[in-house]
């Protein structure tokens, strides 16, 4: 590892570096004594300075004003773009590192919103970008790099987008404009897939036999990487014919064994529900379900949750919109539309046999992302008879996608304007009955109304859990600007904030020998308002910082980290965590 380490580079930001020190974007100079020795790892080409045209979006929106560099400088660097490919180096720490925390941890999220002069309009857009944190022997190599996705490499070629991202579509070409057939061209570029980005900015996973993928919601955008150098590998092929489908949820769920995803289907609106074993590149079809609703797509399924015998398949009223896939110019919920009238619905389907074990109507609701599910035996005869499923629930709010344009994220005024969300959590019963239950697990106010990129304990994937850790809120804030640990069984938050903060998704890693669920600690990565970054160690128990260790530069905010893959723990069993090794060694397993 040392050897990969050695070539440190740095950087100067904007955000980070005030006039006094050094001014010119993309610098070599060094920043300290340290980083003098350090190579610097910089692509100009791609990297702009430029005025910001933020966009129109959509009828309903106002129109936002221009930006320019200034507006730029002030905005908080969580919505900044990277100012360079990649970038490698020792992050100095303070504070004190557990010894048994070794190994890797990795972030994905979007890092780029611009090629050239254009700015993209949606967090959700930005060009993929892997962050790691190498633990090793209390000491934290870091790095970040650009993921190369086809879309990220011919934006850079051609200094235009390319690809159908999130929000943006790429502007037709001088010889369609008149082209009376461009249209029908669109729409088989857009069912075969060919126009869909493949850029893998939502997700990462380490697969059972240890490949690491970064994933969005195109089956295409499964792109490998290796975790050490963050170097891109290439397509993950798969190797069935399910990639006619074309979107996939863009949260597979992993274990040691085995992987499970959902499979939209946009013509005859349902979810194929598919598993591959560690080691293989083929998904089985376990089962299929068809929609309720009468509406004409799928509902929207960015992630989904299983217990240890089943899994839940959430049909939200967000549904993909086939027209609105096609649009040229984005509608105020993007490729979605809002159907609460039809129904909202879950529905369960055995693990083993693909059978759908329960359907029901519930309240309506917008969630991008679970949290937990286990099954409840109330009777106490081993036979569950309701599954409990956890959710960051928007309150049934479609808002919140939005209030996640980069226009409304970068122009905060201190206005309390972020919608309110909680931890839904739906109760759905194995009898047969017609209707499944929506409550607040804990009282919202108690984490700021602000509720989500969750995650818990790995080892407690598909069990009875006790603890959440996420993004919540000190209002007013238009964005989640803290770090929440929530116990759903004695209804306690616990708060970890600092001013002007926006924390990413916190990623909790059990300590080796625990016996207690939140025995271990949260790693984090700040994104702070003077510009500069860092990555923070909470104690998982208490939530009070162990240590903190400073980026050379501002680092965006980011969406997941590596997901939990460990194997569910039986009595006899010592289980070694595998979260990319971030915590590598072996743990008891857990008692409830
Ligand atoms: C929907 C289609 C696509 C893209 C989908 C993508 C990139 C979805 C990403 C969703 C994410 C990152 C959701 C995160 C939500 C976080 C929230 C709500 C945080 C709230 C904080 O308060 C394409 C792949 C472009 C193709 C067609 C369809
Ligand atoms: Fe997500």
């Amino acid at each position: 590892m040392a050897s990969l380490i050695t070539a440190k580079a740095i950087m100067s930001h904007h955000h980070v570096l005030s006039s006094t020190r050094i001014t010119t974007l993309c610098s070599d100079k060094a920043i300290d004594n340290q980083q003098r020795k350090t190579k610097l790892q910089i692509s100009h080409r791609f990297f702009s300075r430029r005025t910001i045209s933020a966009a129109v979006i959509n009828s309903a929106s106002p129109v936002p004003k221009k930006e320019t560099v200034e507006d730029e400088r002030r905005c908080h660097v969580a919505w900044t773009s990277v100012q360079q490919e990649k970038w490698e180096g020792e992050l100095t720490v303070q504070g004190k590192i557990p010894t048994w925390l070794n190994g890797t941890y990795l972030r994905n999220g979007p890092g780029l919103w611009n090629i050239g002069d254009h700015d993209f309009r949606h967090l959700f857009d930005g060009y993929s970008t892997l962050v790691k944190l190498e633990f090793d022997d209390g000491r934290i190599f870091s790095g970040h790099r650009l993921l190369e996705s086809n879309a990220y490499k011919a934006a850079k070629k051609h200094k235009k987008l390319c690809y159908r991202e999130f929000s943006e579509t790429p502007k037709p070409s001088r010889s369609n404009f008149k082209n009376p057939f461009s249209g029908v061209g669109e729409i088989v570029k857009l069912f075969s897939g060919e126009s869909l980005t493949d850029n893998a900015n939502t997700g990462v996973i380490r697969l059972g036999d240890g490949r690491v993928m970064c994933l969005t919601e195109t089956q295409k955008g499964s792109i490998l990487v290796d975790h050490d150098t963050l170097d891109t590998i290439g397509k993950f092929k798969y190797d069935d014919g399910l990639c006619d489908h074309m979107i996939h949820s863009a949260h597979p769920i992993v274990t040691e064994t085995e992987m499970w995803t959902l499979i939209p289907d946009l013509v005859k609106p349902g979810y194929r529900v598919v598993r591959m074993e560690a080691g293989s590149n083929k998904r089985e079809v376990v089962g299929r379900v068809k929609c309720r609703s009468g509406s004409w797509g799928p509902g929207w399924v960015h992630s989904f949750a299983v217990t240890e015998n089943y899994v839940l398949i959430p049909e939200m009223p967000l549904r993909y919109s086939v027209r609105n896939l096609l649009r040229a110019e984005p509608t105020p919920l993007y490729k979605f539309e809002w159907c609460p009238n039809d129904g909202a619905f879950v529905h369960v389907m055995s693990k083993l046999t693909g059978e759908i074990v329960a359907s029901v109507e519930v309240p309506a609701y917008v969630t991008f992302h679970f949290i937990n599910a286990y099954e409840e035996d109330e009777n106490g005869d081993g036979k569950a008879t309701v599954i409990i499923a956890d959710c960051c629930e928007h309150n049934a709010d479609t808002r919140i996608l939005d209030m996640l344009r980069l226009h409304t994220l970068r122009s905060s005024h201190g206005d309390d304007v972020l919608p309110d969300a909680r931890i839904g959590r739906f109760r759905i019963p194995l009898d047969g009955s017609k209707y499944g239950k929506l409550e607040t697990a804990v009282e919202a106010e108690k984490h700021g109304r602000a509720m989500d990129m969750c995650s818990i304990n790995p080892l407690y994937l598909g069990l009875k859990y006790r603890y959440v850790y996420a993004c919540g809120a000190k209002r007013p804030c238009n964005f989640p600007n803290a770090l929440t640990k929530v116990d759903i069984v004695e209804k306690e938050v616990k708060i970890w904030h600092e001013h002007g903060i926006i924390p990413s998704e916190p990623f909790f890693v059990p300590r080796p020998g625990a016996t207690h669920e939140d025995d271990g600690v949260v790693i984090s990565i700040v994104s702070e308002e003077n510009g500069g970054s860092y990555a923070i160690l909470l104690d998982g128990s208490s939530f009070e910082e162990i240590a903190r260790a400073k980026f050379p530069y501002g680092l965006p905010y980011g969406l997941h980290d590596v997901e939990p893959q460990l194997s569910p723990p039986s009595e006899s069993d010592t289980i070694t965590c595998t979260c990319l090794g971030a915590a590598s060694g072996s743990l008891f397993p857990p008692i409830n």
